[in-house]
């Protein structure tokens, strides 16, 4: 193993092989480690586990490229977002992101049984929503995201992929932030839509392999995560309270919920 998971579920660096997070292969990347490293313990605690250079030369310097670039494109999101839910300061959510404690994951779902997957035998990825405040989720052709309508509970329905387009996912702590006037949505990846004959050309019987990169991203350790007062009153008081991105994150490593 050149890039080994390190032990532990909740630390999310290097490659995690399947079954490790009920997920599949995944490579975990995050921001920059020298600044990690420098800016906060518990960066030190989690610096990047990376590929020996020569095995796959320049992967580290592009990703860590597209890293920060992602982080450009959720700075404008966020920005977008601000103004969306009423806030007369656009840069808002940005004092509360340097941008280090967001990840980068490089998602492989091998070819799975096409029978199983349908009879629920074997999940893609189970339902869930995201922690952080948003992710950007750049999915191949293949589909199977699916997203609950918020208004129909266990009702999934498709996020079909879209050319050059990307998917928003509003996290628990924007839901937080915002008192539920965004939700975060559960979601899972499941049966691809695309029909077996225009998969990649394999066994019908078998599911293409799917990619997809989410990039989450997260307020800094520290930050506080309260109520906007912009989205309370004394009908729709305070649902949450106070809570750090570091206290949150614990909680639902552990599987719970505030
Ligand atoms: O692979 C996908 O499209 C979804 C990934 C996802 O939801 C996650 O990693 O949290
Ligand atoms: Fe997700």
């Amino acid at each position: 193993m050149l890039a080994p998971h390190p032990p532990g579920p909740s630390v999310h660096r290097g490659y995690s092989w399947p079954g490790l997070e009920k997920v599949s292969q995944t490579i975990y990347a995050d921001g920059e480690e020298d600044k990690q490293a420098a800016s906060s313990e518990d960066f030190a605690q989690q610096p990047n586990v990376w590929l020996p250079e020569d095995v796959l030369p320049g992967f580290r310097e592009f990703t860590t490229r597209f890293y920060w670039r992602c982080f450009d494109a959720a700075k404008e999101l966020l920005r977008a977002l601000a103004l969306g839910i009423g806030l007369d300061d656009e840069d808002f959510f940005l004092r509360f992101h340097s941008g280090v404690n967001n990840q980068l994951r490089l998602l492989h779902y091998p070819p799975v049984e096409r029978e199983r997957l349908a009879r629920n035998e074997i999940a893609r990825m189970p339902a869930h929503s995201d922690w952080g405040t948003i992710t950007i989720l750049f999915q191949d052709a293949g589909g199977g995201l699916q997203v609950e309508d918020p208004n129909q509970q266990g009702h999934f329905v498709d996020a079909t992929p879209i050319a050059n387009a990307l998917v928003m996912n509003v996290g628990d702590l924007l839901m937080r932030w915002s008192n539920d006037y965004l939700k975060s949505t559960l979601h899972r990846v499941t049966l691809p839509t695309l029909a077996p004959s225009q998969d990649s050309g394999g066994e019908p019987s078998m599911t293409a392999p799917r990619y997809s990169i989410p990039y989450f991203v997260s307020p800094d350790p520290t930050a506080v995560i309260e109520c906007l007062s912009a989205c309370t009153d004394a009908q729709n008081p305070p649902r949450y309270p106070p809570v750090t991105q570091e206290e949150y994150r614990k909680v639902r490593a552990r599987g719970q919920y505030l």
